[in-house]
């Protein structure tokens, strides 16, 4: 079965009604014939500050200001299956935070590296609406979710875009056959003189927001949207649609089913991402060191997980010399600049320098080019091994991160 959604219409999720106390906003909580001390009485604060909090955000029309009061642990939300599931877990695992998950259907988990928090398995679109609602504080999921279910919204703040997997883009595919064989671009889909008011260009799709924002945002005026939850590519070929608008990563399945790309139709590129609330990152007792420190492991991981370490031996006079000779070719600069020591060598029982030891780090597409241009300059012994972690002083996207906050 598939919806009609008009241009003009804007789907909103609805928050969850449990975040909101089940009894209702007028109950009469402090009158009881039992006397309040004690346990009762820290209970009966705790519901008049969420009482208070949910009467406050239902005058401001807001659905989601009680969750960050009420506890202690920071949620980390990651996904619960799916393409991104194992890869967040391995990525946590390369950062050296375990997730203890004792087996798969267990939704809550623990990370021993961080005391203070609990891991929450939800779907990617559940992890996003949940960042809204404060039940919880940072998420891993795709850059697409975060726009289609976040919308735009200010309390979502992105602290590390490029978590390096879940690749894709959400990207307009047309047929490649009859009336949209020569049309190669948006600019052509939408001068084409079939769509009208009465015969719009149908498209089909999951991204229900995205969708009609990227059309309108495009000026392209006639236009409906179809919704359906799996193998939109199937859409063209069986007359439901004109086109969709779908992810795409390695393009297998729009070439499969005879539809192509055009130019100017990509609505956004999506990875990985560390996502947070914040206003839990303002307002949540350790949620902003846990997210710094989480935000390091991954810097560190990521930065080091596209470099090579290579050591080699050079002859030389001097490390000055050495250096000077090393500094003559682009990719061998490293880091900061090579690290030269002497390598002391015995020769007839006296201890002599002949040779130097060059370390750099190089990126791992340029490791060929740079073992080339270290034998250019007399290199000899060249090693190579896999970088693990690269702590710089301090991460470009924590300061970032305190901006956005405002700090
Ligand atoms: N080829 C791809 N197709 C779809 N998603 C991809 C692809 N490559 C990477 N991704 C990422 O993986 C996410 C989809 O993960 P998953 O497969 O678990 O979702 P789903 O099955 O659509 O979710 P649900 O079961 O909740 O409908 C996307 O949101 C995107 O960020
Ligand atoms: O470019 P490709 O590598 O071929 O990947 C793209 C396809 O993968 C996803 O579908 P999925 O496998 O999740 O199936 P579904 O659409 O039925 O949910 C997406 O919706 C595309 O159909
Ligand atoms: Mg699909």
């Amino acid at each position: 079965m598939s919806i009609s959604i008009p241009l003009n219409t804007t789907l909103q999720y609805s928050s969850s009604s449990s975040l909101l106390p089940s009894f209702s906003l007028s109950s009469p909580i402090t009158s009881s014939a039992v006397p309040v001390t004690g346990i009762r009485q820290r209970c009966l604060r705790m519901v008049t500050s969420c009482v208070s909090n949910a009467q406050k955000s239902v005058l401001n029309g807001a659905t989601d200001a009680v969750s960050v009061v009420g506890r202690e642990q920071i949620r980390l939300g990651l996904p619960s299956k799916g393409r991104m599931a194992a890869d967040s877990l391995d990525l946590l695992k390369d950062c050296q935070l375990f997730v203890k998950q004792v087996n798969p259907r267990q939704y809550v988990a623990q990370i021993p590296q961080l005391p203070n928090t609990e891991v929450w398995f939800q779907r990617p679109k559940d992890i996003v609406r949940k960042l809204l609602s404060g039940d919880l504080d940072l998420g891993i999921v795709g850059l697409d979710i975060v726009g289609e279910f976040g919308q735009g919204n200010e309390d979502l703040i992105i602290v590390h875009e490029a978590l390096n997997f879940g690749d894709c883009h959400l990207s307009l595919a047309i047929p490649n056959y009859g009336i949209f064989e020569n049309i190669k671009s948006l600019k052509e889909l939408a001068q084409m003189p079939q769509w009208t008011e009465e015969r719009p260009l149908r498209v089909a799709t999951g991204f229900t927001y995205l969708g009609p924002k990227f059309m309108k945002e495009n000026g392209i005026k006639h236009v409906t949207f179809s919704t359906a939850d799996g193998a939109l590519e199937a859409a063209p070929a069986m007359g439901i649609a004109d086109a969709i608008l779908d992810l795409v990563s390695s393009g297998t399945t729009l070439k499969e089913n005879n539809l192509k790309e055009i130019e100017g139709g990509v609505v956004l590129k999506s990875q990985a991402a560390l996502v947070a609330s914040r206003r839990a990152l303002t307002e949540r007792k350790g949620a902003l060191e846990t997210v710094h420190e989480v935000l390091e492991r991954l810097e560190a991981h990521l930065k080091a997980d596209g470099q090579f370490t290579v050591v080699a031996n050079m002859r030389g006079t001097d490390a000055e010399e050495v250096a000077e000779r090393v500094k003559t070719q682009p990719s061998l600069t490293g880091l900061q600049g090579p690290t030269i020591s002497p390598v002391y060598c015995k020769r007839d029982g006296k201890v002599s320098i002949e040779y130097y030891a060059i370390v750099i780090c190089v990126p791992k597409k340029a490791l060929y080019e740079s073992v080339q241009q270290l034998r250019a300059v007399g290199g000899s012994g060249v090693l190579v091994s896999p970088l693990t972690y690269i702590f710089d002083e301090e991460t470009p996207r924590w300061s970032q991160l305190l901006s956005k906050l405002g700090m």
